[in-house]
This record gives C-alpha cells, sequence and structure tokens, in this order.
C-alpha cells in the first residue's frame, strides 16, 4: 500500500506517471488510440459528469468526493494549452462547485443544462461559480412549487426519500429505500406530479427528476463544443441522461460509458478509479515531451 492519494485503490488500474503497458492491457489499445488521437487534436473539450463518473455514488450526495487522482489530473489537463474542462451534471451548479474541486476557468453545466456557467476565484481566495440566474415564467414558478408540494406529500409517506429542490426543478430521491418502497414511491411520483403537463420528467440512478425547463445534457455539449471551438470533445457519463450528450458526439470524439448499462458510448471503463487513469494518460498524452527526451 502507499500513504499516496493520488494513487488509485484498485491494484489493476495505474496510477500517476501511467505504465502505459498496464493501462492498455487494463482498459484496451482502442481506448488507448483513441486517446491518442484526441490529445493530437489543436483544441479539445474534455467533458465529464459528476456523480458515478468523478465521484463514486454514495447514499448522501452531500458527502460524495471526487477520486483524488481526478483531482490531480484536471488540475493539470487546466494548464495544458488548447484544453478546456467542463463539468456537466444533474447537480445544482453551485453545490456543485463547492464539491468538486476543479480548476479556475472549468466550464459548468448544472441541472442537466439549464445552468451554464464558470469556475471563477472569488474574494476570499475560494472557488466559486459565476452564473447567470435561473430565469422562469410565473407559470414555471408555480409548477415547480405545485411538484414540490405534491412530491413532498408522497415522500413523508416514505421512509428514507427525500426531496431535492434545484432552480427549475423538483428530484425525489430512492437510493436509502427498501426496493418494495422505492419502487411504490417512483410509481406514485410518476403517475402523480411527474405526469403533469410541462414537465419534463428523466429517471436517474435512484432519482426522479421533474424539470419545468426542457434543457438536456446533450443540448450543453453541443454548445459548449461551438462556444470553446473544440475540434474533438471527450465525454464521460454513467448514467441514462447522459446519453443526450453521447448522441451529439462526432466521429472524432471520444465517449466514455462509466459503468454497466446499455449506452451509445464507444468505449466503457468500470468506475470513477479507472475514468481517473484515462484522465492521467489524456494528461501524459497531451503534455510536451521534455528536450532531454527528444530523440
Ligand atoms: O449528472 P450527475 O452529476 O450524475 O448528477 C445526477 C444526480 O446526481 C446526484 O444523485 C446521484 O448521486 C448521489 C450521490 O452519489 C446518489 O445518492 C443518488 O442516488 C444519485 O442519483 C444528485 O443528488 C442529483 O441531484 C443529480 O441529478
Amino acid at each position: 500500500m502507499t500513504d499516496d492519494p493520488t494513487v488509485t485503490g484498485d491494484a489493476g488500474v495505474p496510477g500517476p506517471g501511467i505504465d502505459v503497458p498496464i493501462f492498455v492491457a487494463h482498459l484496451g489499445e482502442w481506448l488507448d488510440a483513441a486517446l491518442r488521437d484526441l490529445a493530437a487534436r489543436p483544441r479539445i473539450l474534455v467533458a465529464l459528469d459528476f456523480d458515478g463518473v468523478l465521484a463514486p455514488l454514495v447514499r448522501d450526495p452531500a458527502t460524495s468526493r471526487i477520486v483524488p487522482a481526478s483531482v490531480a489530473a484536471l488540475a493539470e489537463l487546466s494548464e495544458l494549452p488548447g484544453v478546456t474542462l467542463a463539468l456537466v451534471s444533474g447537480r445544482e451548479a453551485s453545490g456543485l462547485v463547492s464539491l468538486a474541486e476543479v480548476p479556475e476557468h472549468t466550464h459548468v453545466v448544472g441541472s442537466h443544462g439549464v445552468q451554464r456557467g464558470r469556475v471563477v476565484r472569488s474574494p476570499d481566495g475560494g472557488l466559486a461559480l459565476d452564473a447567470e440566474p435561473v430565469a422562469l415564467t410565473t407559470e414555471q414558478a408555480d409548477l415547480r412549487a405545485r411538484v414540490l408540494r405534491d412530491a413532498e406529500e408522497l415522500v413523508a409517506q416514505t421512509p428514507e426519500a427525500w426531496v431535492e429542490g434545484k432552480p427549475a426543478a423538483v428530484v425525489v430521491h430512492t437510493r436509502r429505500c427498501t426496493p418494495a418502497d422505492g419502487e411504490r414511491l417512483r410509481r406514485a411520483v410518476l403517475e402523480g406530479p411527474g405526469a403533469l403537463a410541462g414537465l419534463r420528467v428523466q429517471e436517474g440512478k435512484e432519482v426522479i427528476e421533474m424539470a419545468v425547463l426542457h434543457h438536456t445534457k446533450g443540448d450543453a455539449v453541443t454548445d459548449l463544443r461551438a462556444v470553446t471551438g473544440a475540434d474533438a470533445v471527450l465525454y464521460a457519463g454513467d448514467d441514462r441522461t447522459d446519453e443526450d450528450a453521447f448522441a451529439v458526439l462526432e466521429p472524432q470524439d471520444v465517449g466514455i460509458k462509466v459503468g454497466d448499462g446499455p449506452t451509445a458510448a464507444s468505449h466503457r471503463v468500470a468506475d470513477p478509479d479507472e475514468l481517473s487513469a484515462v484522465l492521467l494518460r489524456l494528461v501524459e498524452l497531451r503534455s510536451p515531451v521534455p528536450a532531454d527526451e527528444v530523440g
């Protein structure tokens, strides 16, 4: 064992200073070739989902933590010319920035595309979100308030369920429920508040999200590609809502599904530890070769 926090706990996953034969043996020549091709492009966008991708899934979202090796990889990527970083998450964006430990200037997409901003240095020296507030019409605000009220009534009848409010959405969480309770609540939510006209309803991992604004992660990736002028995009995600982003990727892009489940992504890794190895490999491929190693 090592005390180095940037080394992953999985003995099969390479840590910093990637051992290329181990990386290729573990994650495949095809993924390595795709990363080499991506790294050779002048301008690249590295767009990443948070929960289940940078951070392992946990019972309490407030305790989520990004894998330390990914913190290190993102810090290094942010220093490299032609690399733009983006978080593309279902989470509320300002809370995401305080959890995610991503570098200054990272683009932040929250609430599945509803919130857009950048990570900036705040006067106290910490990092904060700079984003336009979300504007709702009166009808949208009324609908959100009604969904919140109805969802809270249903959740009050279900042990360990809880409701999360976002600027333009209401989310019912069932991760801590028994399977039977979770399924009963899921049906009640979909047939109750989730059936109201004007909502976009998306199911994720033990969550049901009811949004009054209808953006997707796919819209966000398309916009980020245009804004950053990226020649190619790496997108990694683990959930059904990430399929909207995989769907807008182009042949030169690299889509990585993290974990099990059907996907349109061209590549797959097992978990956030393996994704950190991908990011570290990209750092290595993109970094200038030291002068004394040029042959
Ligand atoms: O797009 P993402 O960054 O993956 O956000 C999707 C949802 O993430 C959070 O919920 C998920 O992670 C929690 C912590 O690991 C877990 O408890 C929950 O079951 C997962 O669905 C977040 O709380 C939601 O608001 C996001 O929509």
